[in-house]
């Protein structure tokens, strides 16, 4: 994979909690054979929440280079709701969904878009078995408000030559996100798919307050594990 596509496939997994495993050269693994000069990504979003993932990597190789992008958790719990809710038209709301008594703002933890975003109790369980110099945590905010900061970071930690820079962006109106384009005038400019920053369903400020809330300390532990505020709270 070169330079290039290493970026661009790091850019490409836009949202929180989503995970890609870099493996470096000369491992022996049971990804695609990696020669010198080239590294292999992969990139699955549920890694991250899987508790046998750390192990299993870990087995593969232990030189693996993790990355996470994470994103605002109740941002994140709505974005995997309008998700399934374009798969599935008849699913309850989200406030039925994320709540398990709207009154007294019962939280339900077993929901699977509420458990991902407690960002802290996962990373707990990969710092079993890799330090915290192998992961870097790519804000998913940043990604969109300065997508070429962010994909510096991701290739510094690469050991890549910076090669994808602000000329490989701009801010598309219509979809409102950043895209990319080839700084030399050649191909034509490309966003992410229909299903990339879908427009969220409204929901009800008091329960978004009280969501907030409920992630606020498991937000701060992490901030506090990764030495990093992400300024969600
Ligand atoms: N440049 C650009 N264009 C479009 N979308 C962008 C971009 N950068 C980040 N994002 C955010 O990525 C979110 C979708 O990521 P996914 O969750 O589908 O990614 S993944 O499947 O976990 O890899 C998607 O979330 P939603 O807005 O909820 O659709 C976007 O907010």
């Amino acid at each position: 994979m070169s330079t290039a596509e290493a970026s661009d496939s790091a850019w490409k997994a836009a949202n929180s909690s989503t995970f890609i495993n870099v493996v470096m050269p000369n491992l022996r693994n049971l990804m695609p054979r990696t020669l010198d000069g080239q590294i292999t990504m992969e990139k699955t979003p549920s890694y991250f929440v899987t508790p046998e993932a750390p192990r299993r990597i870990y087995n593969m190789s232990k030189d693996t280079k993790l990355i996470v992008v994470v994103r605002n958790p109740v941002t994140r719990a709505i974005s995997d709701y309008t998700q399934t809710l374009s798969k599935t038209p008849s699913l309850p709301t989200f406030q039925a969904l994320a709540f398990k008594n709207t009154s007294v703002g019962t939280i339900d933890t077993t929901w699977s878009a509420i458990r991902i975003g407690i960002y802290a109790k996962h990373l707990e369980n990969w710092l079993q078995y890799f330090p915290l110099s192998k992961f870097l945590f790519v804000s998913g905010e940043r990604l969109v408000s300065d997508p070429a900061g962010e994909m510096g970071r991701v290739q510094d930690f690469l050991g890549l030559k910076r090669v994808i820079t602000d000329k490989h962006f701009y801010f598309n109106k219509t979809k409102g996100f950043p895209c990319l384009k080839k700084p030399e005038g050649r191909g034509k400019p490309r966003c992410l798919g229909k299903s990339k920053g879908r427009p969220h369903p409204e929901i009800d400020k008091t329960l978004l307050l009280r969501l907030q809330e409920f992630y606020r300390p498991y937000n701060m532990k992490f901030y506090q594990m990764t030495g990093h505020n992400f300024g969600w709270d």
